[in-house]
């Protein structure tokens, strides 16, 4: 199939090259004329694992090309998918206008029947006002589907090339048709293609990131609790998940839930719900609880220090929201960082694949360390935030003769309380006694 691809950031980056590979012929277009032109270059513009290769192999098999065309790409294609940022606006609702000015483009340049697909997480109702967009400009036949993206960052391609399960959402009988067709061949069984209404299928994706959310937040909420009461969440959190009916999986408690799609999902959802009269009293305890343990491991140092901050240095290992990306959007890293700076404090950070976008947000307020032992070099304490693999099992002895006073605040419950304590450290995690 002939497609075009809107947006070439996380998602439409690995949907263009995930179909590239399975067949298709995938354009990939943007508005941002740099990041174009480095992808034509061979460079790939984010940290994803497998992505550059995946990337080479399909651009060397002519299925995959880039172009800021997009005129072009939507005349060409049977296939558009609008893959777009949709960020929050200032009143926590998802900003449409890149959707929209999307919308209106293919519009105008409709030349025969196409699909036109949402993978951008949009609110409820967004398809019906995509085709209204369209259809002020053409009287030429087309047919709308929503299909929300669930990739993960770090894991993308697998997600995407192995989908547990795949949502179309239309009111077209020809639109499901082809995305049913596109989608075959990643699938295992045909069930695993949910069709439904557009509707249904916008509001599918905010469910799932909400009941993910929630799991995370109520986690974090008894993690608390726990610390208070002298029990170990970790326990809990094990004998908990071994329900299956509960399950082991996103119940992990840690220094709250970042990235660039829960905490924009969550407030967009709350947004939707008073659209309608509705107040989602559930999805507002999970914001304001990751608000809060965001905040968690600072207020916990700080209390450590008697309040006394100011002209400390603090080590921070891991600054992306999450192992295995550079994304650092609603890090809780720089949620910690931001506290820290403004008590006056050091900050002496690492991170394998984050510190370039910090930088370009922080620039010169605090330190950077190519190596995760230099991140140390004099510190009061070394906070853990991001549960990169290399953070597992560093030398302890080192640490402790690097750190000033041997301080460890383990964001991530990464690391074994007892064995630290007894090599001398003053260790604090979540929820642990
Ligand atoms: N990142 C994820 O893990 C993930 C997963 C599932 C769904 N989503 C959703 O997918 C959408 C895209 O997310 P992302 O993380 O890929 O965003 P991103 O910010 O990485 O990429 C969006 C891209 O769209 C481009 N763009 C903006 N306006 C444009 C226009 N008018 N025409 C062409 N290109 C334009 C930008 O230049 C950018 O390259 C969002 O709605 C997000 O909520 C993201
Ligand atoms: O048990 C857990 C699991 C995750 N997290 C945190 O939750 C955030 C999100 O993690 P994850 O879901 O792995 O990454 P994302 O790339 O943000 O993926 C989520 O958001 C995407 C965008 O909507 C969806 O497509 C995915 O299905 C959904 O998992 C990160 O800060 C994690 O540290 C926890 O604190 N505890």
């Amino acid at each position: 199939m002939q497609l075009a691809v809107i947006g070439t950031g996380y998602v439409g980056l690995v949907a263009g090259v995930g179909f590239a590979d399975i067949g298709n012929d995938v354009v990939c277009v943007d508005v941002d004329e740099t990041k174009i032109a480095r992808l034509k270059r061979g460079e790939v513009p984010i940290y994803e694992p497998g992505l550059d290769a995946l990337i080479e192999t399909n651009v060397k098999a002519g299925r995959l090309t880039f172009s800021t065309d997009i005129a072009t790409a939507i005349r060409a294609a049977e296939v558009v998918i609008i893959a777009v940022g949709t960020p929050p606006a200032a009143d926590g609702s998802a900003d449409l206008s890149a959707v929209f000015s999307v919308a209106e483009t293919i519009g105008k340049n409709l030349n025969g029947f196409k699909v036109v697909v949402t993978k951008s997480t949009v609110p409820v109702g967004t398809a019906d006002r995509i085709e209204e967009r369209i259809r002020r400009h053409t009287t030429q036949p087309f047919g709308v589907a929503s299909n929300p993206e669930f990739l993960k960052e770090g894991a993308a391609i697998e997600d995407f090339m192995k989908p547990d399960r795949v949502v179309i959402g239309s009111n077209n009988a020809r639109a499901l048709e082809v995305l049913r067709n596109l989608y075959t061949p990643l699938v295992r069984k045909s069930e695993d293609i949910h069709e439904m209404d557009a509707r249904s299928a916008e509001l599918t994706k905010y469910a799932a990131n909400a009941m993910l959310a929630t799991r995370i937040s109520f986690m974090n909420d008894l993690a608390v609790l726990s610390e208070k009461l002298g029990a170990d969440i970790e326990r809990v959190r094990k004998a908990v998940g071994a329900d299956p009916r509960i399950g082991p999986k996103f119940l992990y408690p840690g220094a709250g839930f970042g990235g660039s799609c829960f905490p924009k999902d969550i407030s967009a959802l709350i947004q939707i719900g008073q659209g309608v009269g509705h107040e989602l009293e559930v999805v507002r305890a999970v914001e304001s609880v990751n608000k809060r343990q965001k905040r968690l491991l600072f207020e916990k140092l700080r209390r450590h220090l008697d309040g006394a901050l100011e002209g400390r240095t603090v080590a921070v290992w891991g600054l992306a929201f999450k192992p295995q990306t550079d994304d650092i959007r609603e890090a809780p890293a720089l949620v910690m960082i931001r506290e820290l700076l403004e008590a006056g404090a050091k900050v002496r950070a690492h991170d394998p694949e984050a510190m370039d976008n910090v930088r370009a947000v922080l620039g010169d307020r605090i330190t950077y360390c190519e190596n995760m032992y230099e991140a140390l070099e004099g510190a009061d304490a070394l906070a853990l935030l991001t549960e990169w693999q290399e953070y597992r099992q560093p030398d302890f002895e080192r640490v402790k003769r690097l750190l000033r006073t041997p301080t460890l605040l383990d964001g991530r419950n990464i690391w074994d309380p007892k064995a630290l304590r007894a090599l001398g450290f003053w260790y604090t995690g979540i929820g642990r006694p």
